[in-house]
């Protein structure tokens, strides 16, 4: 891994083609704490962004570029070892554990033994104002709560950056904009840099007008 001195995520030329064709082509920096926000018509290739970015780009598609975390680049690094917190549309929390489980998931391996594991996620159950449903069955949240839950477990893995696929769109709207308020004070908070991929102006407006535009496909 090279090193770089700037902070935050940089985009250096990426290119992305599907079939010889250019799908997506920019540089762009996201400053820790700052939130760039993707958007274009279906087809233009923001979740093909992501997916690049967070290093599982379909083979399909073919890419040159770098991109860099806090100096470091992470352009031909595994998945799991970038340090990219990713939500999607889908909270996709795991059915078969409780809050608490779905939250313990996450934590780092080096946070060890129970006693500390199991502070930690008290913590982070406190974090959300959820601190009396840590052994509830993520089914029966609502979808404040469990957008909450998921996006504390993003945190837990403690990622250097946040990738976010539409991950209000299934909410409605006052909630949206309370969630959407939550994900972006706790990335300044970590000083994490977030990529969101939205449809909806307001996200924009929201994140600070950081506006990047992929085109018609
Ligand atoms: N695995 C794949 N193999 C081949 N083509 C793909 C694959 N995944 C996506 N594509 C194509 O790549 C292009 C970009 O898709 P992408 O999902 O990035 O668009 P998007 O801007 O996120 O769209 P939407 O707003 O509809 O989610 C589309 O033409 C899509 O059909």
């Amino acid at each position: 891994m090279t090193e770089r001195s700037a902070s935050g995520l940089v985009l250096e030329n990426v290119r992305i083609s599907l079939k010889g064709r250019i799908l997506v082509d920019l540089s762009l920096g996201v400053a820790p704490g700052r939130v760039a926000t993707v958007m274009g018509p279906s087809g233009s290739g923001k979740s093909t962004l992501l997916a690049y970015v967070g290093g599982f780009l379909e083979p399909a598609f073919t890419a040159e570029g770098t991109v860099l975390l806090n100096g470091t680049d992470i352009t031909r690094l595994a998945a799991h070892r970038r340090h990219v917190g990713i939500l999607f549309q889908d909270d996709l929390l795991f059915p078969h554990l409780s809050v608490a489980g779905n939250l313990a998931f996450a934590l780092p391996e080096r946070v060890r033994g129970r006693a500390a594991r199991r502070q930690r996620v008290e913590d982070a159950l406190i974090e959300i104002g959820l601190e009396a449903h840590g052994e509830r069955d993520p089914a029966t949240l609502s979808g404040g709560q469990r957008a909450r839950v998921a996006l504390m477990r993003v945190l837990l893995s403690e990622p250097h950056a946040l990738l976010l696929d539409e991950p209000f769109s299934k909410l409605d709207a006052t909630l949206r904009a309370q969630i959407r308020d939550l994900v972006f004070a706790k990335a300044r908070e970590r000083e994490l840099p977030v990529l969101l991929v939205t449809h909806d102006p307001a996200d924009a407006e929201a994140a600070g007008n950081h506006v990047v535009s992929l085109s018609s496909p």
